[in-house]
This record gives structure tokens, C-alpha cells and sequence, in this order.
């Protein structure tokens, strides 16, 4: 696989629309898939996130703007609604990913039962997939596409009806699959599975990019502040306040103070310090659940459009 300034995959002002008439699903929306990079596509229902993810495997017809690809790069897709091949039991669904992966024979088996092991599903690879739970067949889903092991993951609300140990569980695979260099694209509306993994977001607002950046930026953007609180074993003094430069009282026995979003904060720590009687340095640091919130609500009120 060869690629352009890292990039593996990108849309260049991209404009979709279903209907001749009306706004379009994505208005001038660009992008970039880098190698080794998690990128979480996020947005309210309706935002446009499928519809650039089919843009970018080409499944959509563009108004206008275009997709690159670098030469030789593989992209595999996870679908939103279930695409299982009825007619093939479990296991057969998952080597047909390895085989469209180029693998043969022994190694292909390998690779089938190294990813249905990955997402718990070894017990059920005799099976055929209507046997399967709703969950499961999710699962089934996206083993066939860590068995072909593409350059690019793109999926689409990949955790929906998983349970929690799972969804780590998954996650940890496509960081474990990203440090090797793949990039992977992955829509979502449960943060808390992705918060720590996501390197880059762009964020869509009614088809239009409201965001892209990484993931400190992003956060620094919509929740720009962190609370910092110093907890004394004594109760504060009107010295300690006017001491800690824009801090107010947090309860009798503790200051807080803002400071800037993922900042370091070496100057306070050794005001702290020289206060006397600081026992605990608590940060509050912002989630990016917390941007996420907060970047809708600006939404709702009419920001990024
Ligand atoms: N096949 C279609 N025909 C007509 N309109 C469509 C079609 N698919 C999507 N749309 C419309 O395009 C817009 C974007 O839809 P899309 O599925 O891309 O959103 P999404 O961000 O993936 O939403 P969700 O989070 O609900 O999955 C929506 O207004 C939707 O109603």
C-alpha cells in the first residue's frame, strides 16, 4: 500500500443529495483518513455521517467534489443495518472476509478463528447466523471485516446493541489495528467506548462540517475550561482566595479555579504548593461526551451551521 502525505482515503468538498430539490445530506464536506489514526465521525441523527462514509466507499452519487483513494489501499466497510450472508454459517461469513483478504487454505481458517475468538463468537462458529442474537450477528458483522483486514475500517455505528465488556473489547482490536497502521473511521453515538481511542473528530451539523480537528481541539473548542479544585486540611482563608489568582470558594475547605482545557497548570501547582495546607489537587478534566454535549447544544442554538 502506497499513500499520499499519509492520507489513505479522502473526500474533497463533497455534496450529496437524495432529492433533486431540498438541502442536501452533505454540503461541501471534505476530509482526510490518515495511516495509525482513529477518526470518529460523530453528529446528531440525520447529521450526514452514513451518507459521507457511503460517499467515501463510493456508493453515493455526488452532486459535486470528489473521493481519493492512494494506490493499492483496501477499504472495509461495517454497515449500520446487518449485512450477513444468510445462505453461509457463521463461520463461512467470517473466512469469506479473510479470503476477500487474499488469504488461502490453513491461513484463512486461522485468521477466521483468531477474529471470531476477538469478538466471543468461537462457541458459535458451527452455527448459522439466524441462530445467532441480535448482538451476535452485530459481532458476526464486524469479524468478517477484521478478517479482511483492511488498510481503511469504515463503520457505521459498530457498537449498537453490544454489551460493555465487548465494546472494550472491539475497541482494543482497532487501536491494536490502527498502531499497525491501518486508519479507521467509526461513526458513533456512544462516546464513552471511544473517548480515549479517538485521535481525530469531525463533527457534521445538518450535512455541514462543524469540526475537524483532533481530539484535544475538539474538546478545547466546545468545553474550553477545566476545574481545578484545591482541597486544604483547613478551612480556606480569605488570603489563600485572593492568593489563587480567579479561584472562588468550593465548600469551606476548598478553592476551585478554571483553567484552559488539557493546559498544564505548573504555575498553580506552585502557588499550591506555597499556600501550605494543600492536601489533594483534584482536575475535573473535560470528557469528550462533555464537548459532544455542549457542541450540540451550540448547534441546537444555531453555531457551526
Ligand atoms: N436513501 C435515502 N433517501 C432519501 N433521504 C435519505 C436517504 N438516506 C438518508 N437520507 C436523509 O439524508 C440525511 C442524512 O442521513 P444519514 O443517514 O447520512 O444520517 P446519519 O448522520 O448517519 O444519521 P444516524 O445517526 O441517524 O444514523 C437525513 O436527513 C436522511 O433523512
Amino acid at each position: 500500500m502506497a499513500h499520499i502525505d499519509g492520507r489513505l482515503l479522502w473526500a474533497e468538498r463533497l455534496t450529496v443529495s437524495y432529492r433533486a430539490s431540498g438541502r442536501p445530506a452533505l454540503d461541501d464536506v471534505s476530509l482526510d483518513i490518515s495511516a495509525g489514526s482513529i477518526h470518529g465521525l460523530l453528529g446528531r441523527n440525520g447529521a450526514g455521517k452514513s451518507t459521507l462514509m457511503h460517499a467515501l466507499l463510493g456508493m453515493a452519487r455526488l452532486d459535486s467534489g470528489r473521493v481519493g483513494r492512494s494506490p493499492g489501499v483496501r477499504v472495509g466497510w461495517c454497515a449500520q443495518k446487518l449485512v450477513i450472508d444468510w445462505f453461509l454459517g457463521v463461520h463461512d461469513n467470517v473466512l469469506l472476509g479473510a479470503r476477500l483478504r487474499g488469504l488461502t487454505g490453513r491461513s484463512a481458517r486461522r485468521a477466521a478463528d483468531e477474529v471470531l475468538d476477538a469478538v466471543g463468537l468461537s462457541d458459535k462458529a458451527p452455527r448459522d447466523p439466524e441462530e445467532l442474537s441480535g448482538g451476535e450477528q452485530q459481532r458476526l458483522m464486524l469479524a468478517r471485516t477484521l478478517a479482511f483486514d483492511p488498510d481503511v475500517y469504515i463503520l457505521d455505528e459498530p457498537f449498537v446493541g453490544l454489551d460493555a465488556l465487548v465494546k472494550r473489547g472491539l475497541m482494543g482490536v482497532l487501536r491494536e489495528r490502527s498502531t499497525r497502521g491501518s486508519a479507521v473511521l467509526v461513526s458513533s453515538h456512544e462516546l464513552d467506548v471511544v473517548e480515549h481511542d479517538v485521535d481525530h473528530i469531525t463533527l457534521l451539523d445538518g450535512g455541514r462540517r462543524a469540526f475537524s480537528g483532533d481530539r484535544g481541539a475538539f474538546i478545547a473548542r466546545f468545553v474550553p475550561m477545566d476545574t481545578v479544585r484545591l482541597v486544604f486540611d483547613r478551612p480556606v482563608t480569605a488570603d489563600d482566595e485572593a492568593g489563587v489568582a480567579g479561584s472562588r470558594l468550593g465548600g469551606a475547605n476548598a478553592l476551585e479555579v478554571e483553567v484552559p482545557s488539557g493546559s498544564p497548570i505548573p504555575d498553580l501547582l506552585s502557588m499550591a504548593a506555597s499556600l501550605g495546607g494543600v492536601i489533594d489537587v483534584v482536575r475535573t478534566a473535560s470528557t469528550l461526551g462533555d464537548a459532544v454535549e455542549a457542541a450540540y447544544d451550540r448547534m441546537g442554538a444555531g453555531e457551526g451551521r
